[in-house]
């Protein structure tokens, strides 16, 4: 069969994939999109929107508790979990389905296949062998495997979306993004959680909030055992126990969940035929503009050495293809003040730099701003769940590079303060401005003074 020639080949389905290609396509490009799988890759499928729709549940079954409180008369039940499951899996089938309308508007060429390079600009697809000028690779990321026996009497976050009831009792290793975030919607909705640590929760965030998170936890009734290593796992009849390197044997669980970070997902793709390595984590190293050490050959989202997140692979891509397609020759993905929140019980918000980050870079220049309150709503059904603002302040002026923020609503509250820090806003500029009164948000345009030290 002859080669199809394109102007643009993309890997991977998944945020990045589609964003390079939809966009690439916007600008006349004539290109070919390559996904053996479901459209959306890892968000829609196995990550933000089915994590999102447990959260959400987690939430209706916590808003029920303070509903009783308040005075509302119907006991707390719990969820129909397989119903829910229907209903999420059905959200997610109509977003492939939307995934497809974008790329049949623009004309891009959907191949069903998993792509393997021939050469830096040909690349095989099943039976098919397309060429391009132009190739962006974004393949996304996949479960890290730890050499422990027993390992796969455990799943992966992916195994966790599978679940067809609440179980029990559940173990969870891990302290980042996926552990803290499952660890939080199962126990919300009825399960014994206890998490293993290998050192302290969200390791890079700010080192106070992070502690301050795990006390959360701990009072929504999770336990975490830090400085906990899982050496194995055995059977017991169904159920799970696990060996730790403190001699004790914790268990027995219905389900063990490994949560230890994430690789590059690059294994399929004969890397090795044009060149082009990976660093440990099966990372391919990118520079700013999203260029790998072949020319013509690109890497997005996931698969590169850049922050893991959706928005960050969306962003990346659309820029790369207006850089190539979009006479915009200096386009390319800012990678400073992104936010991020983890959906945690309760969530935890973050921009800038941690503490740590600012007193490393700007030493005594660094002065804190923080306010710790009982939202109203929580106040009303006697559940002393914090808020905790934490403003983190450097120079005369007080430029903030650090905004760090813990509580219900947070996840909400977050994303208009990252347009103020991303401008470049003081804590003057917060004086200045109005408080919406009564909300949590207020607080933090009504902070008091510098914290002393
Ligand atoms: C449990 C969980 C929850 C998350 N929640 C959030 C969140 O709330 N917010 C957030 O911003 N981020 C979240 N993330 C991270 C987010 O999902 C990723 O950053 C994002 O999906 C990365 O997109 P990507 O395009 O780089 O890769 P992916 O979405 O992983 O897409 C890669 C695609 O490439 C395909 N592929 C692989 N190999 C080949 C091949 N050889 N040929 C062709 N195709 C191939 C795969 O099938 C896949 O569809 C979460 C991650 C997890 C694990
Ligand atoms: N809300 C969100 O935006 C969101 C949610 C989930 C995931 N994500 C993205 O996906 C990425 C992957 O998430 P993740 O939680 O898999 O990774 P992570 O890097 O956030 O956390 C990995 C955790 O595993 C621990 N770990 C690593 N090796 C270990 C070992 N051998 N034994 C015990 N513990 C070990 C680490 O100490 C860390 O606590 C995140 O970094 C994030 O970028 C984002």
């Amino acid at each position: 069969m002859s080669d199809e020639a394109f102007d643009l080949i993309v890997i991977g389905g998944g945020s990045g994939g589609l964003a390079s290609a939809i966009r690439a396509a916007k600008h006349g490009a004539r290109v070919v999109l390559i996904e053996p799988s479901d459209l959306g890759g890892l968000c829609v499928n196995h990550g933000c929107v089915p994590k999102k729709a447990m959260w959400y549940a987690a939430q209706m079954a916590e808003a029920q508790y303070i509903a009783h409180d308040y005075g509302f008369t119907d006991k707390p039940g719990s969820l129909n979990w397989p119903a829910f499951i229907d209903r999420r899996n059905a959200y997610i089938e109509r977003i492939h389905g939307s995934y497809q309308q974008q790329l049949d508007k623009v004309n891009v060429t959907l191949v069903h296949e998993t792509a393997r390079f021939l050469e830096p600009h040909r690349i095989a697809a099943g039976d098919r062998v397309l060429t391009a000028p132009h190739v962006v690779i974004a393949t996304g990321s996949a479960p890290n495997r730890l050499d422990k026996p027993g390992f796969d009497l455990g799943v992966s976050s992916d195994g966790f979306f599978d679940l067809r009831e609440c179980p029990k009792r559940t173990a969870i290793v891990g302290g980042g993004y996926v552990a803290v975030e499952l660890a939080g919607v199962l126990r919300a909705l009825g399960s014994e959680v206890d998490m293993y640590v290998r050192d302290r929760l969200m390791g890079g965030f700010d080192e106070e909030m992070a502690y301050q998170l795990g006390d959360e936890m701990k009072k929504h009734g999770i336990t975490i055992n830090y400085a906990c290593q899982i050496e194995a796992a055995h059977k017991e009849g169904d159920l799970i126990r696990l060996d730790c390197d403190k001699g004790l044997t914790p268990g027995p669980y219905d389900i063990l969940i490994w949560a230890v970070g994430r690789h590059g997902n690059t294994a399929s793709l004969g890397l090795d035929s044009i060149g082009l390595g990976t660093n440990a984590e099966g990372q391919i190293e990118v520079d700013d503009y999203q260029e790998t050490g072949v020319p013509g050959v690109y890497a997005v989202g996931d698969v590169t050495q850049r922050l893991a997140l959706t928005p960050v692979a969306v962003n990346a891509g659309r820029k790369l293809a207006d850089r190539l397609f979009g006479k915009k020759p200096g386009a390319k993905m800012d990678y400073h003040n992104i936010p991020s929140v983890v959906f945690s019980h309760p969530p935890l918000g973050t921009i800038g730099m941690s503490e740590r980050e600012a007193r490393d870079a700007y030493g005594d220049d660094v002065h804190l701003y923080k306010q710790t309150f009982v939202p109203m709503q929580l106040a009303l059904a006697h559940r002393p769940m914090f808020v905790r603002f934490k403003l983190i302040c450097v120079g005369e002026d007080s430029r903030i590079v650090g905004m760090q923020m813990l509580g219900p609503g947070v996840d909400e509250i977050l994303q208009g303060f990252a347009v103020a820090i991303k401008m470049g806003a003081t804590k003057g500029h917060f004086d200045d401005t109005m408080a919406i009164h009564p909300t949590s948000a207020e607080e933090m345009v009504t902070m008091g003074d510098r914290v002393p030290g």
